[in-house]
């Protein structure tokens, strides 16, 4: 069924206006001023809210193993929650491990997704290990399956690292048909030399998750993969930016004109090191890696976002419960309790994502409303082959819709928000800006505190070229 959203302020990248906004057949039909509506159309009065076009969150791990350890969140559980959040498609990741194929991957992580997910959702491959076979198989990816990202690990040896060469010739090879290779940078051997010097002096409590992965070290991985992307002729995406050192390499590579990008997430926009000073168990609940920063790394990344050195935030939602047990989820933070090297990287954000980068970011003039929406939709869409498709408001785009009340306050919490996670980053934050309605392809799945939406709904969604932002 039809539905006409009257007199709100739609929001784009670049636009700012009062207009109706016709939804029908998934679609934006008719976007203009006093359209008529027939009698089969549901009409919703948006005066006062903003038209926002759905969030594009192009980091997220649902249902992802790392090691031992599953993040918290299903498909399921992990789109409600982003929906809530105003995110109307992720890009989440399929896994491949020594001997199978990226295709098999993607198989595989559709399978999972498939009948779960209720917003829509693609993949970026995590490639652990680089042969023939392998590339001939990204080669497809990119241009049969719609997946056209890859992430590449510089850290944590033995498990899902890859060498230089092996970064080098992905590059390469995507880079040559419109794909683009993501890293996680950070000097993985290094780190791994001081976690075991670390745990041989008895220190195994949280805080030195952060004190053994020094920013210096995400600096040194960040340059070096600058350089090889730049030897490959090929873009490169740098996945959660934490630290001004690897951010300044970022900007100087940018300034010579070499296609690099690079995101932030909203943990290191809001929390800083000093978080790892305090005592006890508790501080696992900032244990992501890369880890939180420095108060300059804040303010530099804050700058950044608003200078285009920074072209999107992402939330990297990797949620492990604080405690064991929790809805039936085991081996997660408390497995790391006598040796922070056990503790499972990563925290939750999809479904604060929006609010707290509104609240923070507008509310607090470090960016503008329009480069909100740049941010958290249309540079994720753009960079990874979803824009115009997703990531603006425009006829012919999916009608994925978000309307949003930016002077509802609202205080942000774990015992009311919809994610499987026992806890969130901001617990107890008194925010303005709510998320009031969302439409996905049309159909209105979040109305208020009603969850509408449907496991299963979401669609997988093919990308085109990457990297052309
Ligand atoms: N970021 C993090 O700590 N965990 C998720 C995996 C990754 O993105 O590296
Ligand atoms: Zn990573
Ligand atoms: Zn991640």
């Amino acid at each position: 069924m039809p539905t006409l959203i009257r007199n709100g302020r739609i929001i784009t990248a670049v636009d700012d206006y009062v207009a109706d906004i016709l939804l029908e057949n998934g679609r934006i039909q008719a976007i203009g001023a006093s359209l008529s509506a027939g009698a089969d159309v549901t009409v919703v009065d948006a005066g006062g809210l903003y038209v926002l076009p759905g969030g594009v969150d192009c980091h997220t791990h649902m249902e992802n193993t790392f090691g031992d350890s599953t993040t918290c969140d299903t498909f399921e559980s992990g789109t409600k929650a982003a929906a809530f959040g105003g995110t109307t498609t992720i890009i989440d990741f399929a896994f491949q491990n020594k001997g199978t194929s990226p295709l098999e991957a993607i198989a595989r992580a559709q399978a999972t997704a498939g009948d779960k997910a209720s917003i829509d959702y693609g993949f970026h491959v995590i490639v652990t290990h680089v042969d023939d076979k392998v590339l001939e198989d990204m080669k497809v990816a990119i241009r049969h399956e719609g997946v056209s990202s890859f992430k590449m690990f510089m850290a944590y040896p033995n498990t899902v690292m890859v060498d230089d060469a092996a970064i080098f010739r992905a590059m390469r090879m995507v880079g040559q048909h419109g794909g683009m290779v993501a890293l996680h940078a950070e000097n993985g051997t290094i780190i791994e030399l001081l976690i075991k010097e670390a745990l041989e002096q008895g220190h195994t409590s949280p805080r030195y998750h952060g004190l053994t992965r020094p920013a210096l070290m995400e600096g040194e991985a960040t340059h070096r993969g600058i350089r090889l992307a730049e030897l490959a002729e090929a873009p490169v995406y740098f996945v959660h930016l934490s630290a001004k050192e690897a951010l300044k390499h970022v900007v100087e590579a940018r300034d010579l004109g070499i296609p690099v990008f690079a995101e932030t997430c909203p943990h290191y926009l809001f929390f800083d090191d000093s978080e790892y000073e305090k005592e006890g168990f508790d501080v696992a609940r900032y244990v992501m890696s890369p880890p939180l920063r420095d108060k300059e790394s804040q303010k530099a990344l804050w700058t950044a976002l608003k200078t285009d050195d920074l072209q999107l935030v992402s939330t990297d939602h990797c949620p492990f419960c604080m405690k064991e047990g929790h809805l039936g989820r085991v081996r997660q933070k408390p497995y790391g309790e006598d040796d922070f090297s056990r503790i499972p990287n990563g925290v939750p954000g999809v479904e604060t994502r929006m609010t707290v980068i509104y609240d923070g970011g507008v509310r607090q003039n470090r960016i503008t409303l329009n480069r909100f929406v740049e941010l958290t939709s249309t540079a994720p869409a753009k960079l990874f082959g979803l824009f115009p498709r997703k990531g603006t408001i425009a006829v012919g785009s999916d009608a994925d819709i978000v309307l949003f009340d930016p002077n509802e306050c609202h205080t942000i919490s774990a015992h009311t928000h919809h994610s499987n996670c026992d806890y969130t980053l901001f617990e107890g934050k008194h925010v303005h800006g709510r998320v009031k309605k969302v439409f996905l392809r049309g159909e209105l799945i979040v109305d208020g505190d009603s969850w509408l939406g449907r496991p299963g709904n979401g669609r997988f969604v093919k990308r085109g070229e990457v990297g052309g932002y």
